[in-house]
């Protein structure tokens, strides 16, 4: 079978486009390749390549930026996948799009699981909530992974954002009152591997293995287990770091830090949909440790 990803330059697409080699033929782009700021071109591209499944994990990613580019990130959170999903529905294929912790405002005292109401409280936030619910709504085969605080080796991520600082800082500050995941960007791409495994092989098709993929459509949180605040991220990041010279990690507050887009206190992910389902997942320090390897 044929599969469409997107975003292959991206933490995740570039992590999926080797994970996902031997499940089927894949075409991976990046935006020179299909821009999804351009609907038209997001829409005959799919209808020309004609794939089974559609693995998107393109995205506008940039918190802050989104909230004096509204449009811009709607159009490509919010609308592309609305496209994509449509172009899917014509030529039945099935649809693998990604999603954030960030659709919840947070201020629930424990983990948010699929039925929880989505409430967010960014521009980033609500236009990924759009791509979401247009997916839903088009009634087409699809899984939707939402994730939380991605990193790994490369991209821009907290990981690397702090290793940098804690080359050039004897201190640094980090706000120690949001609660969330780090999910390494290689456990999300495997895992997906898995899904889809699981989906097609069972048995083993050529195409699209359809009454499957509408057995399990729907909505699943894939993050690293345990949880943690910035801070501690950080300073397990500057623990395991090579240098003599360590920073000191000092906790501040949210209030402390400020930024254009607002963050939700509590992010973390009940995952227990898709252990159920599928498959394990890996502890956030142990993930952490096997990337920083
Ligand atoms: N990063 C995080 O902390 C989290 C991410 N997510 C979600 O997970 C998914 C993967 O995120 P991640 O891999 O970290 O994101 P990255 O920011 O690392 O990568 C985003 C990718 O999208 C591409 N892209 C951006 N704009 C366009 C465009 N107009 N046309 C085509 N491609 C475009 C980028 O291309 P280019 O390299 O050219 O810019 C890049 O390849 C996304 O859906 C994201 O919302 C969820 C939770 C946390
Ligand atoms: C650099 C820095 C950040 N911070 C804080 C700011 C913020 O609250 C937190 C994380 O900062 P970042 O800008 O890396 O995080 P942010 O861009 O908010 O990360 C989010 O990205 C999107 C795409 C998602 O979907 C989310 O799951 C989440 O990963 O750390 C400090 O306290 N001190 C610092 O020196
Ligand atoms: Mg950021």
């Amino acid at each position: 079978m044929r599969i469409l990803l997107t975003g292959r330059s991206g933490q995740v697409g570039y992590e999926l486009e080797r994970s996902l080699q031997g499940l089927g033929e894949v075409v991976a782009l990046d935006r020179a390749g299909m821009d999804l700021s351009n609907l038209d071109q997001v829409r005959e591209t799919i209808l020309g390549l004609r794939p089974a499944l559609i693995v998107n994990p393109a995205a506008y990613t940039a918190v802050d930026r989104a909230e004096s580019e509204p449009e811009l990130a709607m159009r490509i959170n919010g609308e592309a996948p609305a496209v994509m999903a449509e172009a899917a529905r014509r030529i039945g294929a099935a649809m693998i799009h990604y999603s954030t912790d960030y659709v919840f405002d947070g201020s629930k005292p424990g983990p948010y699981s699929e039925d929880d109401a989505t409430a967010p409280i960014n521009v980033y936030g609500r236009t990924k909530l759009a791509g979401e619910q247009a997916i839903e709504a088009s009634g087409i085969p699809y899984l939707i992974f939402r994730t939380s605080w991605v990193y790994g080796a490369r991209g821009h991520n907290f990981l690397l954002t702090m290793q940098r600082l804690a080359r050039e800082r004897d201190e640094l500050r980090i706000v120690a009152d949001q609660t969330g995941a780090p999910t390494w960007c290689r456990t999300i791409a495997d895992t997906t591997a898995h899904v889809v495994t699981a989906l097609q092989c069972a048995p083993a098709q050529a195409g699209l293995n359809e009454p499957r993929w509408r057995e399990k459509t729907g909505l699943y949180h894939l993050a690293a287990q345990g949880q943690t605040t910035w801070h501690g991220f950080a300073q397990t990041i500057v623990a395991h770091g090579s240098s003599i010279r360590k920073p000191r990690v000092l906790p501040i507050t949210t209030q402390d830090y400020p930024l254009p887009a607002r963050r939700p206190a509590n992010s973390v992910l009940s995952c227990d949909k898709l252990i159920r389902e599928f498959c394990g997942l890996p502890a956030w320090d142990d993930a952490l440790k096997l990337c920083l390897e």
